[in-house]
């Protein structure tokens, strides 16, 4: 089932099918060195068949301990950065009520790890001082400063709110099935652990209990997320063909505009559910894709209230972007706007319309004339804010990336330039084992 519709109509005047048409013997040998793992960065390929693969135990395992969390405590605190953040952030923001507690009808969901801010940090453990708190600590290489810092803060919290024996059943670790300093202390201390497997990097990583156990405690059904998934893994894996695989036909009309100096793809939302979405997608391509001086710049804007302004620049600044509109066909809910006597806001000719019939006339407005503004655009729309259709959609972002890092000639699994910061970071913190420049 198809839950997810491309249209590229608005693309038409800047990329021809005959050049789309020229790309399939390219596409089609990328496919086939992808599914036959000989391509670049081939020992990360593990999120390209886990759908349909990972095991029932390990699902029943998420469910089981998001369940003991779910009626342990009043709040989960989700502890981790890049992938090993931003998926389950995506997830349940998308799911989940936007205004209510994040985890819908379970425990409230924090985040922490995914800054150095001590003011973010403090004003976190006040709001968490008199609720029954758990922890998920999450990363892959159990040394990324960001999660460790906030973890030692909030175990040392934690432990003396409830004693360190309760803290122990209240924290689950998921890291390296072996290494890393997480790995040894989760050992030492006991917690639950879970496991990120070797060939699946972090910003692949949504699929696995990295993202499966939060999005599972904010009561988010990850059988069906992972059902979209695994739809969306068939789908992409049967064709290679542009007009059967529109993950690849996405890539291909990307890679075409890339080459005409479009290098900055701009990913338009116009539902506050998907600004974490948007968030999650930036890693997945700015990591996968921006090395060896190549790569689009992915940005994105939340519409529409960034009309009023970026809209600005968006039609008439320099015409190096382009534009991926990502869209909900059916909301959750909707709100009618009412008729009154005197109509002094002069709003009547909405009366009895929804927000969704309007927002709507906002992105059918805004495609047209950013394109006649000479930015070419394409729309991702998703069927509903369903797990299904969320499984989907992130299946067919992990798919393309792929394929466009192929398409680019770079490693899409690989992010070598992100420890450079590092390294100055340490020498000026001092840690033991790095000297200054
Ligand atoms: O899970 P980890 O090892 O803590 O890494 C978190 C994030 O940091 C990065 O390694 C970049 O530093 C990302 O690739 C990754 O998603």
């Amino acid at each position: 089932m198809n839950r997810l519709s491309l249209n590229i109509d608005n693309v038409k005047p800047f990329v021809s099918a005959d050049a789309l048409q020229g790309l399939q013997a390219e596409v089609t040998r990328l496919h086939n060195l992808l599914e036959s793992g000989q391509g670049l960065g081939n020992d990360y390929l593990g999120w390209l068949h886990l759908p349909s693969k990972i095991e029932a135990a390990e699902i029943q395992a998420v469910e089981a301990a998001a369940q003991s969390i779910r009626s342990q405590c009043d709040a989960l605190i989700s502890i981790g950065i890049g992938g090993s953040y931003l998926g389950a952030r995506a997830a349940i923001t998308f799911c989940n009520p936007l205004l209510r507690g994040a985890g819908g009808n379970g425990p409230d969901i924090y985040y922490a790890g995914h800054n150095l801010s001590g003011d973010y940090l403090a004003d976190l453990l006040d709001v968490i001082r008199n609720k029954r708190v758990c922890l998920n600590v999450i990363s892959k290489s159990g040394t990324t400063t960001e999660p460790a810092v906030a973890f030692r803060i909030l175990k040392e919290a934690l432990e003396q709110q409830v004693g360190v024996e309760e803290a122990r059943r209240r924290i689950v670790a998921t890291t390296d099935e072996k290494q890393g300093a997480l790995k040894q202390l989760a050992d030492a201390e006991g917690y639950q652990t879970f496991v990120i497997p070797d060939d699946i990097g972090g910003r692949y990583s949504v699929l696995t209990p990295v993202g499966l156990l939060p999005i599972a405690v904010a009561g988010i059904d990850i059988r069906k997320l992972l059902q979209g998934g695994q739809e969306a893994e068939h789908a992409a894996t049967q064709s290679a063909r542009l007009d059967e695989n529109p993950a690849y036909l996405y890539a291909a009309v990307r890679h075409l505009l890339y080459k005409q100096d479009k290098t900055t793809e701009v990913m338009a939302c116009f539902h506050p559910a998907l600004q974490y979405v948007a968030e999650w997608w930036k890693q997945l391509t700015g990591e996968s894709e921006g090395k060896e001086q190549r790569g689009l710049f992915p940005a994105s804007v939340e519409y529409t209230t960034d009309l009023h302004s970026m809209g600005q620049w968006m039609q008439e600044g320099q015409r190096t972007i382009f534009e991926t509109f990502l869209l909900v066909a059916q909301s959750n809910r909707d709100v009618s706007i009412p008729q009154f006597a005197d109509d002094l806001d002069g709003l009547n000719y909405l009366a009895g319309k929804g927000l969704d019939y309007v927002n709507d006339k906002a992105y059918r407005g805004t495609a047209a004339a950013h394109l006649e503004g000479g930015v070419p655009n394409l729309s991702l729309t998703l069927q509903d804010r369903t797990p299904e259709t969320l499984g989907q959609m992130f299946y067919f972002f992990e798919r393309a990336v792929a394929l466009s890092g192929y398409l680019l000639g770079v490693n899409p699994f690989d992010q070598p330039g992100v420890e450079f910061y590092k390294k100055n970071m340490f020498q000026l913190l001092n840690k033991p084992g790095t000297e200054k420049r």
